[in-house]
């Protein structure tokens, strides 16, 4: 060492020494840079860079050793052989290159320390060479030890430079394999010169062919240049492959920020770094969740164990909210390489969007979707369950149906948002008025049921029936008008009126039928005499809908007369059914149920047409007065239908009567005022049927543009007998002279009751007195003279 040390010092210019290792670092880093931007290459272009590397480190060494030399003063002429000169820079070269190619070499065992020792033998080749070049006055003599020792250092330096420059891609790992590389070549180079001890000889002439030493500093000086042009060619390399990898990262970076999944790397149990989608599920910025454990956001251990026990299996568990709340997430880690450090890399999917529609799937298996209530199913699941908890417990439990009265007009009238919205309101409402261990559930349409799992009293249903009824009056919320929908309940009990779930509903339904058709808007218990009389009526509404198909539908006719000359002015059209198996059935029957089913359309249509047809062939041009129901009133297109008709008929508009009920106004108010407009306007003449039985209202009468008013035949019957009947009969023939509108009563059966009539000022009347109704062919006297409906005598009485 010390004699490394004296050589260097006692025996070398040092400013020529220090030149040497500054050219040797620079040639060092440059090797080690292109060395790294060779292993980035493919196959192709890797030879070409890898034969620069071989150049830069050899002529660094060839340079390094020839400034040195020039820096060694033995205080003697010296010279160099040109040959050997040239063949020392060439094994540099070549032996450094063959040392870093067998460095590269994939799958070889310790490739890279294998390559550095090559270099390191490059370094000595290379210096012996030179050292055989070196001319000198003088005999060289060599230390074996140090020569020996030179190689050996020259060796493992160059191999642990390479295998640490070659480590990892970071700067650090470059500066140190060059400096260790620098080491190796000045070491090698100093403990050499260590070992040569030269005696003067004045008898050895140098070679005239041998190059002078200020030559050779020419040489060095172009060959060292060379390295700086390498070394700047590697420094534009460098910083090209850093801006390179900065835009990679930046790329990658934007990439996993556009990413819907949050992405961790991490190196161990520690976070390195988030993408953005991570900080936003953590409700943190990525700035401050880098550096953290990872135990901070996903705090179950065993989950955490699980998802680096098996990379690539998907994990369920919970990430910590900045603000403390968890959330559901998938998490799949997987390791890569990261920095040359492997790390692992974590996907972090979102369920909460996931776990919200499993939820809801889950929901709509036991809700409707409308109203929120239960469906079918999850009724019938709970009926099932209260029944066989009832069957052990003894109790009773009891159901009601309830079916919405007038729905269908609500949403022809308003539109089906509304009624979507009127369904809402009324189950809110419905679901207000329950107790919480009973249940509603809409079973379709306009269709709900209650369970009453526990009763103790059948009148406490009565009661919960009356609230529920109570409770749709405040679902106006859509501006609909409340009279327009109104609620039947159907109540049954278990085991009472029933032995299971099939026939309890069964039963409920056969209540709720009796309700609707009992005036809707109320309640009835089931009773068992209920049964057959729906099985009844549901065979007629079967038996109706083909009744003028089969023609078992006929009209009757009844006279309306003038009270004081009993001369006819017209005739009322009443339905008759004369149904094939029972015979006639009566209208106050058949009508209810062709208008609860609907059918009544239909027939009406058939009616109009029939009586307009009839009419229209009559000789004298009496009136026809037609019923309408309510249905027909509001239905679709019915001002065109009765437009159409006389039209066809060519009966004239003025000769049409049309009769309707104060009911049948009272459904729909604006509806019906804007087709009985529409009707007038056509010249059609329009009779309030039944009045005193309804609402009675003289609003009504002031309201639509009524022609006539018809008093009920219930208090003409009762004239005599009841002050009040008599009062109300005044009390209307009063309202029509106020009101200009002409009164015809029906009913009138005796001529007592049209003496009454007659001095009460009543005009017009109609009834068995004038005639029962019957067939058209009947009343051919009528149609086509100037007769009078009564008997001479009777007028007489009545004049009198
Ligand atoms: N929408 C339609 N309704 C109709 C039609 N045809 C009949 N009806 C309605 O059915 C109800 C019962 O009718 P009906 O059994 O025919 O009874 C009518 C007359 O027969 C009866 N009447 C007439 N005079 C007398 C009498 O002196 N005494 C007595 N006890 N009954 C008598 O009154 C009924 C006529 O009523 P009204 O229509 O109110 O004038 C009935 O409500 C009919 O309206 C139809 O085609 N469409």
């Amino acid at each position: 060492m010390l004699t490394v040390y004296d050589c260097i010092v006692t025996e070398h210019d040092l400013r020529l020494v220090a030149l040497a290792a500054l050219v040797c670092a620079l040639a060092s880093l440059t090797a080690v840079n292109l060395l790294h931007h060779v292993l980035r290459l493919e196959s192709m272009s890797r030879g070409i860079w890898l034969t620069v590397a071989a150049a830069a480190t050899g002529f660094g060494i060839w340079s390094t050793h020839f400034i040195a030399m020039l820096a060694y003063s033995p205080a003697l002429p010296t010279a160099y052989n040109i040959a050997l000169t040239a063949i020392s820079l060439i094994a540099a070269v070549v032996l450094t290159g063959l040392g870093f190619g067998i460095a590269l070499l994939p799958g070889l065992i310790a490739s890279r320390w294998i390559g550095g020792a090559a270099v390191g033998g490059g370094i000595a080749v290379m210096h012996y060479t030179g050292m055989a070049a070196f001319e000198v006055a003088g005999t060289l003599a060599w230390d074996p030890t140090m020569v020996a020792a030179s190689i050996l250092l020259g060796g493992l330096l160059g191999a642990a430079a390479v295998a640490v420059a070659l480590h990892r891609a970071t700067l650090a790992s470059k500066i140190a394999g060059a400096l260790l590389l620098t080491l190796a070549i000045c070491s090698h180079h100093f403990t050499a010169m260590g070992a040569v001890s030269v005696t003067p000889d004045p008898s050895i002439a140098l070679s005239s062919s041998a190059i002078p030493a200020e030559w050779l500093a020419l040489g060095v000086a172009v060959v060292s240049l060379a390295i700086l042009l390498l070394a700047f060619m590697a420094l534009i390399l460098d910083v090209r492959e850093r801006r390179r990898i900065g835009l990679e990262i930046q790329r990658m970076r934007d990439l996993t920020d556009a990413a819907l999944e949050g992405l961790v790397l991490c190196a161990g149990a520690t976070i390195v770094t988030v993408n953005q989608s991570f900080a936003r599920l953590t409700g943190l910025k990525v700035e401050q969740i880098g550096g953290q454990d990872l135990a901070a956001w996903l705090q179950d251990t065993q989950k955490r164990e699980m998802l680096f026990a098996v990379p690539g299996q998907a994990v369920e568990t919970e990430l910590r909210h900045g603000d403390g709340t968890l959330l559901p997430v998938e998490l799949i880690a997987r390791p890569i390489n990261y920095k040359d450090e492997p790390h692992t890399v974590i996907a972090v999917r979102d369920l909460r969007d996931r776990r919200n529609a499993e939820a809801q799937i889950r929901f709509l298996a036991h809700h409707d979707p409308l109203t929120g209530l239960g469906n079918r199913a999850s009724f019938d699941q709970r009926l099932d369950r209260e029944i066989s908890l009832h069957g052990r417990s003894g109790r009773q439990l009891a159901l009601l149906c309830l079916d919405l009265d007038g729905f269908k007009d609500v949403n022809d009238l308003h539109g089906h948002a509304a009624g979507d919205q009127l369904l809402k309101d009324i189950s809110k409402n419905l679901s207000t008025a329950l107790a919480e261990d009973q249940m509603i559930a809409r079973l379709g349409g306009d269709e709900f049921a209650v369970i009453v799992p526990s009763i103790t009293d059948p009148a406490h249903v009565g009661q919960l029936a009356e609230t529920l009824l109570k409770s749709l009056k405040s679902a106006d919320e859509t501006g609909i008008p409340t009279n327009l929908v109104s609620v039947s309940i159907g109540i049954a009990l278990y085991p009472s009126d029933a032995k299971d779930r099939t026939e309890l509903l069964s039963s409920a339904d056969t209540a709720l039928y009796r309700a609707k058709t009992e005036g809707k808007g109320t309640y009835r218990f089931f009773e068992a005499a209920m049964g057959a009389q729906i099985r009844e009526r549901r065979s007629l509404e079967h038996d109706l809908r083909s009744a003028i198909a089969n023609g078992e539908l006929s009209l009757a006719y009844q006279p309306q007369a003038q009270v004081d000359t009993g001369e006819v002015n017209g005739f009322e059209v009443l339905l008759r059914w004369n149904h094939p198996t029972r015979g006639p059935v009566s209208p106050s029957t058949f009508i209810p149920i062709a208008e609860e089913s609907g059918s009544i359309l239909k027939i009406g249509e058939w009616v109009m047409h029939e009586a307009c047809r009839e009419a229209a062939n009559w000789m004298r041009p009496l009136a026809i007065a037609v019923n309408v129901s309510a249905l027909q009133l509001t239905s679709d297109g019915f001002v065109e239908f009765v437009r159409r008709t006389l039209e066809d008929t060519g009966l004239p508009p003025e000769r049409l009567e049309i009769e309707i009920t104060e009911t049948a106004l009272i459904r729909d108010p604006n509806r019906a005022l804007l087709t009985l407009q529409k009707l007038k306007a056509i010249g059609v003449n329009l009779a309030m049927d039944d009045f005193g039985t309804g609402y009675s209202s003289l609003s009504n009468l002031r309201a639509f543009p009524f022609d006539k008013i018809k008093i009920d035949r219930s208090f003409i019957h009762e004239v005599h007998d009841n002050p009040q009947a008599a009062a109300i009969v005044r009390a209307v023939l009063g309202l029509g002279r106020g009101l200009g509108l002409p009164v015809i009563a029906e009913g009138v059966e005796t001529s007592e009751e049209l003496s009454f009539l007659g001095s009460e000022g009543c005009t017009e009347a109609q009834g068995y007195l004038f005639g029962r109704p019957a067939p058209i062919g009947e009343f051919v006297p009528l149609l086509s003279n100037n007769v009078v409906a009564l008997p001479k005598p009777l007028l007489r009485a009545v004049g009198d």
